[in-house]
């Protein structure tokens, strides 16, 4: 090639064609490890991440040599432009071959033990995450049992993770610097295309806080009437483990110790899918019908080949759900070990609009098959989501008696949805606000813990149940972190998604109130959604998104209006409440 034009567009030409094979080889790798965490299948994966490296040493160095500034700049179309800029980012391709290997062991292996991590609670009984454990924080109100399992499995799934976690921000951060990136964390931000990204969060965070602070009061009482005032302070934050979830992120599974209305229909139709015999097959023919409904795409016969939708009970594997693009526009897969709960059920819808949008960009370029931003990503399930847990839906497709519901009803359903949505919102937040900090130094090995509870109290206004010192590694005990997992792109999901259910509700003419919209068989809602889809990442988000649903902002607004009656309902039960937790520094006694 030299520096020309033509040969630019061949060039890029070339390089797609390319990288299919190499990333499927390498998806395909990663894909046999996380279905079966071996000693040879972390090898192989290795090795597989090492030859990507070699690619994209290769073809990012032939960009960079070949192709200067002033040509790239001159290129007629900005997609071009985007294309070469993205494949000159070398990533680990920067660092020395020992580093790069060093680099994907470690990966490899904090992968690995949060995956295995086990703790046993009766002789040769134990219990990982996803079994057991998750489900114990979610239904056990015993004080001292949740203690004991949300300790256990920090010490199991977090402390040995903190010197691999240390060595790999160093190895992660080289790497990003000599792509021209201050670290690892503004690397992540460039992703959104907005100089001031990190102020656009904190304003958007500070328009949502006022909501969960109602929230967060409600609760607190339910819970200092449930656990005594010995262990919660109704002026201080809420000890982490009461919360019905191991990491206090989305605080549902504690719904029935503050049902509004009780005696009403039961929004939770677990019950009813374990009666009508659901099996986890028909739960993901459920999801693929209700996008087929809209007319959007059919899941692939691979997909239902090589999908792994069930825990196998033979081997170990990564049981957090995922969905997976195997860039040969033929493979798509689910990876999930699903259980026949209504929290699954949403989990599916989850991941399968992942898939949706893979399989609505597959004919992109490579460099473009992602989403407008992360958070479209991890929106479009969730926006699905909002329709099916409708009482309107659940009726329609006879997992509830009526469809017909009632204010007091509509109170009840809210409530649930908010301890979903808004409890979420600080968490969505702090978890990057603390790597963001880390990888830009300003948290040191020595502070990772400590400013990890600095934020959780902050932010969300919960305190750990017993001492934590720097011998802890809390944020290794939550997947992403050790996955290395961005998650910025959830806190902009649970704002997103209910802005593009406003306007995709809009399209099917839907009337009444936000939260009873089900979009179900709506194709104009369809033809909107597959709108934003299509284009992937090869265009600006905020050009896309002002152009199907009128704003170029992520705004909280679509989120008040679905959650006003609810909200205004708290703040009658929180007159005589204090909001927030001006008792900062009080811990409970252990
Ligand atoms: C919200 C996020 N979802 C996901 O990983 O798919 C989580 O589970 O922490
Ligand atoms: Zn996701």
């Amino acid at each position: 090639y030299e520096n020309s034009s033509s040969d630019a567009l061949r060039f890029l030409s070339d390089y797609n064609s390319t990288a299919e094979e190499v990333i499927s080889f390498v998806v395909s790798a990663n894909w046999n490890f996380e279905t079966n965490l071996t000693d040879y299948n972390s090898k192989l994966q290795v090795e597989a991440f090492l030859e990507f490296d070699d690619f994209s040493e290769a073809w990012g160095q032939k960009a960079k040599t070949v192709f200067n500034e002033e040509l790239i700049d001159s290129l007629p179309d900005p997609k071009d432009k985007a294309m070469m800029r993205g494949i000159k980012i070398l990533g680990s391709a920067n660092l020395k071959k020992t580093e790069r290997e060093e680099l994907n062991v470690i990966l490899s292996n904090m992968s690995r033990i949060y995956s295995t991590a086990k703790i046993s609670l009766l002789p040769n009984v134990s219990w990982s995450i996803d079994f057991g454990l998750s489900e114990t924080m979610g239904k056990s109100r015993s004080y001292n049992k949740l203690l004991f399992v949300w300790e256990a499995w920090r010490n199991a799934a977090g402390v040995p993770q903190k010197k691999l976690y240390s060595r790999f921000v160093e190895l992660s951060n080289k790497a990003a610097r000599a792509d021209g990136f201050a670290d690892t964390g503004a690397y992540w931000r460039s992703w959104y295309g907005s100089k001031t990204f990190e102020q656009d969060m904190d304003k958007l965070y500070k328009t949502v806080q006022p909501l969960y602070l109602q929230l967060h009061a409600f609760v607190r009482r339910k819970l200092y009437n449930q656990y005594g005032s010995k262990y919660v302070n109704l002026k201080g934050p809420i000890p982490a483990h009461l919360l019905g979830n191991m990491w206090a992120q989305q605080w549902n599974s504690i719904y029935d110790l503050m049902i509004p209305f009780p005696g009403k229909v039961d929004v939770d139709v677990t019950d009813e899918m374990v009666r009508q015999g659901y099996n986890v097959t028909h739960m993901f023919r459920m999801a693929e019908e209700f996008f087929t409904s809209l007319g959007l795409l059919e899941m692939p016969k691979e997909f239902w080949e090589g999908s792994m939708i069930v825990k196998p009970d033979d081997r170990d594997v990564v049981c957090h759900a995922s969905a997976w693009d195997f860039y040969n526009r033929k493979d798509f897969r689910i990876k999930q070990c699903t259980a026949v709960t209504m929290d699954d059920f949403f989990t599916v819808h989850h991941e399968m609009g992942h898939i949706q949008y893979f399989l609505q960009y597959k004919d992109q370029p490579v460099g473009f098959r992602g989403g407008a931003n992360p958070g479209f990503h991890e929106a479009i399930g969730d926006v699905m989501f909002l329709s099916v847990s409708t009482q309107k839906h659940l009726h329609t497709i006879n997992l509830l008696k009526s469809g017909e519901s009632d204010p007091e009803t509509d109170i009840n359903f809210l409530l649930n949805m908010a301890l979903q949505k808004i409890a979420f919102l600080p968490f969505g937040y702090l978890m990057d606000l603390w790597r963001w900090g880390v990888f830009s130094e300003k948290t040191p090995p020595e502070r990772y813990n400590a400013d990890w509870w600095y934020l959780r109290t902050k932010y969300q206004g919960i305190c750990p149940p017993i001492r934590r010192t720097e011998d802890d590694f809390d944020p290794g005990a939550k997947f992403h972190i050790p996955n290395n997992t961005p998650y910025i792109r959830y806190f902009v999901s649970f704002i997103l998604q209910f802005q593009l259910h406003e306007k995709l509700c809009e399209a099917a003419n839907h009337t009444g109130p936000l939260h009873t919209c089900d979009i179900y068989r709506s194709k104009e809602a369809g033809a909107l959604l597959k709108k934003i889809l299509e284009p992937g990442s090869s265009r600006p988000w905020t050009e896309l998104l002002q152009e199907t649903i009128g704003t170029n902002k992520i705004d909280a607004s679509s989120l008040m209006k679905y959650f006003d009656p609810v909200i205004r309902w708290l703040e009658k039960q929180n007159v005589n409440e204090t909001l927030g937790w001006p008792d900062f520094m009080w811990l409970p006694p252990v």
